[in-house]
């Protein structure tokens, strides 16, 4: 059995799987009996979330704030910098580089630093994050130049990107199974308030001289805020039994399910499940952090040590049936959030409700994010009830039958000007019940898409087992901002080459690919601790078998 003694940083002799995996108890019962005793049903004895899950949720949603008020506030920002930077005005090429910058960097922090989550842990993780929150900020108030506002935008770019996979992350792996899903959607409502706050900010903001640098600096509080906070919270208690701390993992857990009746077991099974996924996983093909004692080249520099590790992790990522699976299943569900086309509304909505002759388009597209931020409330009452596979599957119709309305209305209307991408005053005289029934059908299809895809996709880590969960996250999440990026440039050529009859008419047809691809390969998985998700995804898909599981 392989040792990973030298991992541990408790000071105690403790070696990670030698007895964490202790003999079984009764002779001839194996260790998967043994965990069958302490089993997911226990933790249905909690009845809900105690205090310590909450504040630590609630500290690490921050960084979701973050996330929506950096990704919210560009479009105000634009429009407000006038010649500012430059002493010119921004050229559309300007535009496009500042706010495309941010999802490119953020597509290649996510996988950089889901094999640093591993190393350092989570927390240092969003610790970094918040510093480069911080700086990034800062920059963007503080510049006069397009280039210094790109670097900014950048720096933010890699903060965003590495938060946005380790805060669900982080959360999904201290919460209990019951109300897991619930407690990672809290960071939905954070990334969909943040866009809320943004609207507001930049509507308060954008008349002012110089407003802007207000707007983009004010990001710099909540980060600083988060630091201070988490600072004082602890690691995860799956990554602190992976790094052979599994007192402290204890400690944790502890807090965590509080004093009640039965819950010293409870957490004594949390441990032996990661313990006994982490002992499968060294059987299996030798765990990401696989330092087994001769396996490896001794005089090898630290870096190239570091690199075979990546390569361990990578090719467990795909070589093995599960977590393959289970990584189509996360980059399916982040590729499909983004390119149904949510964010062209949420970068785009003003420039659309001018084109189709609303007086005040910004005030306009503040009812989408408004809209978005009070559905995520409907999923996070909702998705342990329901299940994840089952909200999306109810909720992607009404996305559907949002676009299809949106774009017929398209067809009642006559766009000012032959180019659609530009913004200028309505048509005048246009009868104004078609422009209400594309407000209201985008209304419709940002609530499906907050019930279901604007949110499930988050709940990747669960897919995942702990050696890959961070790796296997931050790749699907590059796939969001790759699939962001992709919409983000694509959306006002579309206008023009497809119009928008077209434009809405594909995002329904992605929608509907979407819905397919779903009902065929996502299982149910709410409910399960995250040990036994993975199990599921062992032999294929196991959508039958989650829906069978569900209903008993
Ligand atoms: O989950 C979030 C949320 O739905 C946001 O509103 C959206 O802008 C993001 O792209 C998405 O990842």
């Amino acid at each position: 059995m392989a040792h990973r003694a030298s991992l541990s940083r408790d000071g105690a002799s403790e070696p990670l799987i030698s007895h964490s995996l202790d003999r079984p108890e009764t002779p001839g019962s194996t260790i998967e009996d043994e965990t069958q005793e302490i089993d997911e049903a226990d933790e249905s004895k909690l009845v809900r979330p105690g205090l310590f899950i909450w504040v630590l949720t609630l500290c690490a949603g921050i960084s979701g704030l973050l996330f929506g008020y950096d990704t919210g506030v560009i479009s105000s920002t634009l429009v407000s910098i006038n010649t500012d930077l430059n002493s010119r005005l921004l050229t559309t090429w300007d535009k496009s580089l500042i706010t495309s910058c941010t999802s490119l960097f953020a597509l290649f922090a996510s996988p950089l630093t889901g094999v640093l989550a591993d190393s350092i842990g989570r927390k240092r993780v969003i610790l970094a994050a918040d510093a480069l929150f911080i700086v990034g900020a800062l920059w963007q108030a503080l510049t006069s130049s397009v280039w210094g506002m790109v670097g900014g935008r950048s720096v933010v770019g890699i903060a965003v990107g590495s938060a946005s996979f380790v805060v669900p992350l982080y959360i999904g792996e201290v919460s209990p199974s019951p109300f897991r899903g619930r407690l990672v959607t809290v960071s939905s409502l954070f990334i969909t308030g943040g866009q809320v706050v943004a609207y507001i900010i930049g509507w308060l903001f954008s008349e002012r001289a110089g407003g802007w640098r207000w707007m983009v600096g004010l990001g710099a509080l909540p980060a600083a805020l988060q630091l201070g906070l988490l600072v004082l919270m602890p690691e995860t208690p799956r990554w602190l039994v992976k790094a052979g701390l599994k007192e402290r993992a204890r400690r944790v857990l502890k807090k965590v399910y509080g004093e009640g009746d039965g819950m010293d077991s409870v957490v004594e099974g949390v441990l032996k499940r990661v313990e006994r996924e982490i002992m499968e996983e060294e059987v299996q093909g030798g765990g990401v952090e696989r330092e087994v004692e001769g396996s490896r080249d001794a005089s090898k520099a630290g870096w190239r040590k570091k690199l075979d590790r990546v390569g361990d992790g990578f090719s467990l990522l795909v070589d093995i049936g599960a977590n393959r699976r289970a990584l189509i299943i996360a980059c399916m569900l982040q590729g499909f959030q983004q390119l149904c086309g949510f964010n062209s509304l949420m970068y785009f909505s003003a420039t659309i409700f001018s084109l189709v002759g609303f007086r005040s388009p910004t005030l306009t597209s503040l009812s989408i994010a408004i809209t978005n931020f009070i559905f995520t409330l409907v999923a996070f009452h909702y998705i342990d009830r329901i299940g994840r596979r089952r909200i999306l599957l109810y909720s992607i119709p009404i996305m559907v039958l949002g676009l299809v309305l949106c774009s017929i209305a398209f067809n009642f209307i006559t766009l000012p000007g032959s180019r659609a991408s530009e913004v200028q005053a309505a048509a005048p005289n246009q009868n104004l019940a078609w422009p209400l029934i594309i407000l209201l059908s985008m209304i419709l299809y940002v609530s499906g898409y907050a019930i279901g895809l604007g949110n499930v996709p988050w709940q990747q880590g669960e897919l995942f087992p702990l050696s890959v969960r961070s790796l296997g996250s931050g790749i699907a999440t590059a796939t969001n901002w790759g699939s962001n990026f992709i919409i983000g440039i694509s959306f006002l050529p579309m206008m023009e080459l497809i119009t928008p009859v077209g434009t809405f008419a594909a995002y329904a047809g992605v929608c509907l690919l979407s819905w397919w691809t779903i009902w065929k390969i996502y299982p149910e998985t709410a409910g399960l601790s995250l040990e036994g998700v993975n199990g599921l995804l062992k032999d294929g898909w196991g959508v039958q078998e989650s829906i069978r599981r569900r209903e008993h």
